[in-house]
């Protein structure tokens, strides 16, 4: 039986709803006729890993709305969100025939979401879809607020656009099929919510962290997680579509994060890249006395908390060419989002001159500090 524990307004330019809880894949069919009553088709989108797991009960769902439905699969992972794999997705949407009154489904994590909503953003210039997040990371953030986008050789993210979805399906259940891995890079994002704008949420991680045991024993607790972290995300989002200001806060940790993920070849997850990067500017920030000093290592020792690695090869100097594609960028300068404390965050307008120092500094601080919390742990 369905279960819909939260339903959250998500008030943009053009709203939907966000439902989160368990046996939700069965109701996708349901919604998407609710809010797409003219669609004929709908096209799944999904990747290797996904399709195998949960395609067959939302295609089955869709069918008995009166939906003619096609299925997509690509093979699942970053590498994946690329021109080509969008090229290729935009053909099977022609050759599925979909028109303008019919839905794309975005069935699996954020590369799915991102890629998927690109497509819906461009074929024949916008169609509606639908997002069904399915790792924790995508349902706590890439489903929501509707930045779609796909990484050039250049660089991550640099082709997208703002492109709400009609509606989030968020169905917890699917959440205990992902590894230890999975979970802990959606938790860097939970992290990075509730430093910029929840020192409750913080305190209540650090005392109970999110993690893949707490799913299994307290399911609404984990529904209740991902609606307290929608909710951040969402209040930023409605005042700042379009992130001309407010919403590059939510960027926080990913001007580094980024170009750490660009650098490693995408070997390591956004998470996992995000979280150096956080405990990487939180540490330059203190050296810049934008930050209380105990900030950075209470960060870190919560992000090993959620199992989240804060290690990485590539070099500084690589890290900094690549992190000069950062969209916060403007000429000379990048605005650069600096922790004030728990729960508050600014953006600090920085030369590129600068962005290097902070970079180097913040970067040799996030390896000495992950290495004293693992030699704490060792030693015990
Ligand atoms: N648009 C946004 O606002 C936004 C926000 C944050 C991140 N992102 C993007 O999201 C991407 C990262 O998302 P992600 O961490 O979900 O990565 P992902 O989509 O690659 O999923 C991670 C892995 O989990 C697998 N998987 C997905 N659901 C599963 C399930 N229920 N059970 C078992 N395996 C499952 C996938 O096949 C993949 O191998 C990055 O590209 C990042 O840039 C976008
Ligand atoms: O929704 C946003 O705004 C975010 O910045 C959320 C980020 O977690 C996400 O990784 C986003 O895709 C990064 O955006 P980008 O504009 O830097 O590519
Ligand atoms: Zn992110």
């Amino acid at each position: 039986m369905a279960t819909s524990a939260y339903t959250l307004d998500i008030d943009t330019a053009h709203p939907y709803q966000m439902h989160i809880g368990t046996f939700l894949l069965e109701q996708v069919g349901a919604i998407t006729q609710s809010v797409a009553p003219q669609a004929q088709r709908a096209l799944i989108i999904t990747d290797s890993n996904v399709g195998p797991l949960f395609l067959a009960p939302v295609e089955q769902g869709l069918k008995e709305a009166g939906l003619t439905v096609g299925a997509a699969t690509f093979e699942a992972g970053e590498q994946s969100k690329n021109p080509t794999t969008y090229a290729e997705l935009l053909e099977r949407a022609a050759e599925e025939q979909l028109t303008r009154d019919d839905v794309i489904i975005a069935l699996g994590g954020g590369v799915v979401g991102d890629l998927a909503g690109f497509v819906a953003a461009t074929y024949m210039r916008g169609i509606g879809y639908i997002q069904v997040p399915t790792t924790l990371l995508a349902m706590v953030d890439s489903s929501v607020g509707g930045k779609t986008a796909i990484d050039l050789f250049a660089g991550k993210n640099l082709a997208g656009a703002f492109w709400q979805p009609l509606a989030v399906i968020a169905d917890a259940g699917c959440l205990g099929t992902l590894s230890d891995e999975q979970f802990a890079d959606g938790c860097a994002e939970v992290i990075k919510h509730a430093l910029i704008a929840d020192a409750e949420l913080f305190a209540e991680l650090e005392k109970t962290p999110l993690t893949l045991d707490l799913l299994k024993q307290d399911l609404a607790r984990v529904c209740w997680l991902i609606a307290r972290n929608v909710d951040i995300k969402r209040a930023v989002v409605v005042q700042d579509e379009r992130e001309a200001g407010i919403r590059k806060l939510l960027n926080f940790g990913h001007s580094i994060g980024h170009a750490v993920e660009a650098a490693e070849g995408y070997r390591l997850g956004h998470g996992t890249c995000v979280a150096i990067g956080m405990v990487a500017i939180a540490s330059a920030s203190v050296t810049a006395e934008l930050c209380p000093e105990e900030l950075p290592e209470r960060l870190a020792r919560l992000i090993k908390a959620h199992e989240l690695s804060l290690a990485f090869d590539a070099a500084p100097d690589k890290i900094f060419d690549e992190a000069l594609h950062d969209k916060k960028r403007s000429g000379s300068t990048i605005d650069l989002v600096v922790p004030r404390g728990i729960g508050a965050a600014s953006l600090a307008p920085t030369p590129l001159d600068e962005f290097r120092r902070i970079l180097e500094v913040g970067l040799a601080c996030t390896q000495a500090l992950s290495a004293e919390i693992d030699g704490e742990e060792d030693a015990c």
